[in-house]
């Protein structure tokens, strides 16, 4: 399920990224700018949001998150996605992701911590970073932990939706997104390690 909502949400956002993509190479500016600025920008939208700007805050944070597909894109039509430029995207990505779980911690907290959320924004903090760090360990020992109901697109798309809800008044709506989140990200951890058991090589019995 995942996956399906990558490959169309890719497929969808490809048409406005490609030429933006042509257009930045154009003018001399490279993949680890964009993903650079984007990650700034994601750290700008996530102060928005802590202040209560929730609007604002989710508008910025989804503008400035699409660039990760617009770093990627750039990388490929360079005919290169180098091992560093990967590198950088991740951890990007972690401090993007931390930044804005930050946010809605801080601004839940400031509102007197309606229906737990604060418990459900910790809660999806640390098991997104877990969820993505299993991933990237199960790889580096030759494993495979690509698997998962709540990836970082569904994870941002859900605290997105949250945001949004919060926004239109709805007190309960963040609250209630992040404890979605975080039954799903505490899911997706476990089902990243037993797909990763799964695909350990078994040794023979001598
Ligand atoms: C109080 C303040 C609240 C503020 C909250 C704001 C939250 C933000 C709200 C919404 C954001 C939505 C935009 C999200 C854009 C995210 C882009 C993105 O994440 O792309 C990443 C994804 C995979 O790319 P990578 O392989 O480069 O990234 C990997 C990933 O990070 C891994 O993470 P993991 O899953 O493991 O945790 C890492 O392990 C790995 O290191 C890393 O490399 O790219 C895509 O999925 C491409 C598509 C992105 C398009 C986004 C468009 C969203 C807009 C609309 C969605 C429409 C959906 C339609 C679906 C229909 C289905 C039938
Ligand atoms: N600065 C960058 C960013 C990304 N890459 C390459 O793109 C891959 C990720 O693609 P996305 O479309 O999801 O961004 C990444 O694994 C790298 O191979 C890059 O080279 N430089
Ligand atoms: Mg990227
Ligand atoms: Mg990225």
């Amino acid at each position: 399920m995942a996956k399906i909502v990558q490959t169309t949400a890719r497929a969808v956002v490809s048409y406005g990224v490609n030429p933006l993509a042509r257009f930045l190479l154009r003018i001399g500016v490279s993949p680890n700018a964009v993903t650079v600025a984007g990650t700034v920008g994601v750290l700008i939208g996530s102060y928005f949001g802590s202040q209560g700007h929730l609007f604002w805050g989710t508008v910025i944070v989804t503008a400035f998150a699409l660039t990760d597909v617009l770093d990627g894109t750039m990388a490929r039509m360079r005919g290169g996605s180098g091992k560093f430029g990967a590198l950088l995207d991740s951890s990007m990505d972690r401090i993007a992701d931390g930044a804005v779980f930050g946010a809605v911690v801080y601004y839940l907290a400031t509102e007197g911590n309606p229906y737990g959320g604060v418990v459900a924004a910790l809660i999806s903090l640390v098991f997104g970073q877990v969820v993505s760090y299993v991933k990237a360990r199960a790889e580096s020992l030759g494993l495979n932990a690509d698997v998962g109901i709540a990836e970082r697109l569904e994870r941002l798309l859900i605290v997105g939706a949250g945001g949004l809800l919060g926004a239109a008044g709805q007190e309960w709506g963040l609250p209630a997104a992040l404890w979605v989140l975080a039954a799903l990200a505490v899911i997706t951890a476990f089902q990243r390690l037993i797909h990763a058991a799964r695909t350990e090589p078994k040794v023979p019995a001598k």
